[in-house]
């Protein structure tokens, strides 16, 4: 039974496609490569629930791939579960497939009451919103040329104002607000606003946070089939995103192994890359970095932090020749070159010393106040009045994200007082 406060619930529900390998278009192929007919189970919804309330709006989030449609055409009905139970309450309306229900030789008059009719309208309900639609789309000009004449934004417009006019309980969209020039977007978004505050059902699957946050009440993360996170569109979305940048480094990084690997395997290939590295790097090398290493507080390599976490740079080193009047340094630029900060031995007072032998130095930065972007390291060995042993730029990488969304380039601690 369902609860009579909820409009959509979503219980227990899989959903897997079969997706097969290339089977190879002749019979040879066929013959030859018996196991291209094999084909492999992708589960894409793993046993899923969920519930939204009549007259809330609700944002699906979640990266390329990760089953936000395939949600979408289960509630509209398109296609079905593997297990589970889906049950709605009351009129569907949906904005799934661009024009999906559009026939390309009709009008577009023509069209607008063949797809409200598949929503459920009879012919007298559509004569009565039949101008309003049509104002909406603002397409009287071409309402009676065959929509196939129609540019892809002049589909989305009459798609739009059939869905919004239906007077569904239950309205799905998806991505649908990317379409349309900025003028019918923002016209497109008042009318949804104006649609939930009349009590209509909303569910949007969109890479738009922006937009879900403008609009909905709660959203939805869904990761690796499962819902990762549910609640206010704002706490999702950051830990969402900690999560994407997160992703994208380590990415970044295993592209920056693949390359070294290449490079080293294909030495010549590498000259060129190699003469542009030694730019970032120069001096007299009697002293030279060998391991360099970004630690947690645990003292785990780590790339990504939060502000106000600890961050340890962990510098070894080999000695070839003696530095005397040694000086150690670091210094911290954010990706667009901004220098955030930099110091080193003899700024902060540290006593005079030589370097006679391979060794390491740990900077332990306690509270990394840094606000969310992207970082490099400089790590210096030099001696005497800042003359280079081995000037090493931008050696390493590291981001901040933070689930506070201020701006500069420190959070600098502070405490509010109102008196109102
Ligand atoms: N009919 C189908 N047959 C086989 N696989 C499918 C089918 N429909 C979807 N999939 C697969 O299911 C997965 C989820 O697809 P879905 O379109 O739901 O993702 P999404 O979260 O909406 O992604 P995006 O953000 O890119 O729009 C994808 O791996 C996709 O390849």
């Amino acid at each position: 039974m369902m609860d009579s406060n909820n409009a959509i619930e979503v219980r227990n529900v899989s959903k897997h496609f079969k997706v097969y390998y290339d089977k190879g278009s002749q019979l040879k192929e066929r013959v030859l490569f018996r196991k291209r007919n094999a084909y492999e189970n992708r589960v894409v919804l793993d046993n899923i629930s969920f519930s939204i309330k009549k007259g809330e709006a609700v944002g699906l989030v979640g990266k390329n791939g990760c089953g936000k449609s395939t949600t979408l055409k289960l509630l509209t009905k398109i296609i079905y579960p593997n297990s589970g139970t889906i049950e709605m309450c009351g009129r569907v309306s949906s904005l799934i497939e661009l024009g999906a229900g559009f026939h390309p030789d009709m009008s577009g008059r023509e069209n607008i009451y063949t797809n409200a009719a598949i929503f459920g309208l009879t012919k007298k309900e559509i004569d009565e919103r039949l101008n309003d639609i049509i104002a909406f789309s603002e397409l009287e000009q071409f309402i009676d040329n065959p929509v196939r004449t129609y540019s892809s934004g002049m589909y989305m417009r009459l798609a739009f104002s059939v869905a919004i006019n239906v007077n569904a309980d239950i309205l799905l969209i998806d991505e649908i607000l990317a379409v349309g020039d900025a003028n019918f977007q923002a016209k497109c978004f008042n009318k949804l606003r104006e649609i939930k505050a009349e009590g209509t059902t909303i569910v949007i699957v969109s890479h738009s946070l922006g937009q879900i946050e403008q609009i909905c009440d709660r959203s939805i993360w869904i990761k690796n089939g499962k819902i990762q996170m549910e609640g206010s569109p704002k706490d999702v979305h950051l830990e969402y995103l900690d999560y994407m940048n997160t992703e994208r480094m380590e990415m970044a990084e295993k592209e920056r192994a693949r390359q070294e690997a290449e490079e080293q395997a294909n030495p010549e290939k590498a000259d060129g890359k190699e003469a542009a590295k030694k730019k970032k790097r120069y001096g007299s090398m009697d002293c030279m970095f060998t391991k360099i290493n970004i630690l947690d507080a645990d003292g785990n390599p780590q790339k990504t932090f939060r502000t106000g976490e600890e961050m340890v740079l962990d510098l070894h080193y080999e000695c070839k020749k003696k530095v005397t009047d040694a000086v150690f340094g670091f210094g911290i630029f954010r990706s667009d070159g901004l220098w955030c900060y930099g110091t080193n031995t003899r700024i902060d007072h540290k006593d005079n010393f030589d370097i006679e032998r391979d060794g390491s130095y740990r900077v332990d930065l306690k509270e990394l106040m840094l606000i969310p972007a992207e970082y490099w390291v400089d790590v210096t060995i030099e001696y005497g009045e800042g003359n280079p042993v081995d000037y090493y730029k931008e050696a390493l990488r590291f981001e901040v994200v933070s689930k506070v969304s201020d701006v500069g380039v420190l959070r600098i601690p502070h405490e509010w007082t109102l008196n109102i």
